[in-house]
């Protein structure tokens, strides 16, 4: 599904990603942590083309990212922030995805389950932080896709909310998509995620289960076995 190989990113003098090689197959949840500052989100945006890695070469879906747009509407992306025009209104920005998209979708659906009936005519600058992100978790879902990326997907979220995501994404695995997620919720990555990797200064330091983790660092409690590796790391 993901294939990134010897991936180096640096912004001016500040080498983020230092030769990273990484293996995703089809289908799964693959959550990606790792302390502030690790590269994730950067990592994300190599894989969605929107960041030029300083060198190596990623391919998603057995396609070469570089210098190629078109695999790009195979992947459902949830940004960390979504920065959308305020002054359009929730409907007006679903009718507009679904026109460019011209695909199936199941809106209808999601708006009911995230409850945001109340707020299809609303200005998106009216919009509380957590009904925002329901927003962008539909306009994530609405349509199929073989790869969904979801940086921070649980920003905001009230627990009712919360639970209806948690269905999303394992209604997506049933189906056989590949999820990818960021987040520092250790609970939800805990009940969410089958495999982890875990970045720090640059590569991938930990790849693997939870319950492999918990077993390396000799935790039984995923927060602490995930603050261990950090840890271990600084007294290295
Ligand atoms: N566009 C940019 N220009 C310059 N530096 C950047 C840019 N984007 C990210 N960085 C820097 O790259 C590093 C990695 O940032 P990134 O957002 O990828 O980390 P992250 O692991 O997603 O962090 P967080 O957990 O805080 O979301 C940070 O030091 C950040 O300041």
């Amino acid at each position: 599904m993901i294939r990134v190989d010897n991936l180096y990113k640096k912004y001016g003098k500040n080498e983020v990603l230092k030769g990273l090689d990484l293996q995703i197959n089809p289908g799964g949840i693959l959550a990606i942590l790792g302390p502030n500052g690790s590269g994730k989100t950067t990592l994300i945006k190599c894989i969605l083309g929107m960041v030029l890695p300083s060198k190596g070469s990623i391919h998603v879906l057995d396609m070469a990212v570089k210098d190629n747009w078109a695999y790009r509407s195979q992947i459902n992306y949830l940004p960390q922030i979504a920065d959308f025009p305020g002054n359009i209104r929730v409907n007006e920005l679903f009718n507009m995805i679904k026109d460019l998209r011209q695909q199936p979708d199941r809106k209808q659906q999601l708006i009911d389950l995230f409850g945001l009936e109340p707020f299809l005519n609303k200005k998106l600058s009216t919009l509380s932080g957590g009904t925002k992100q329901k927003v962008n978790i539909v306009l994530t879902f609405m349509f199929d896709s073989p790869l969904i990326i979801l940086d921070e997907p649980t920003n905001g979220l009230d627990p009712a909310a919360l639970i209806s995501l948690k269905e999303l994404i394992r209604e997506e695995k049933e189906k056989g998509s590949t999820i990818l997620i960021t987040s520092h919720i250790m609970q939800f990555v805990e009940e969410i995620a089958e495999e982890i990797i875990y970045l720090l200064e640059g590569k991938i330091y930990f790849e693997g289960s939870v319950v492999s983790l918990k077993k390396l660092t000799g935790q039984t409690n995923f927060e602490h076995a995930i603050a261990a590796i950090a840890t271990s790391n600084t007294d290295a």
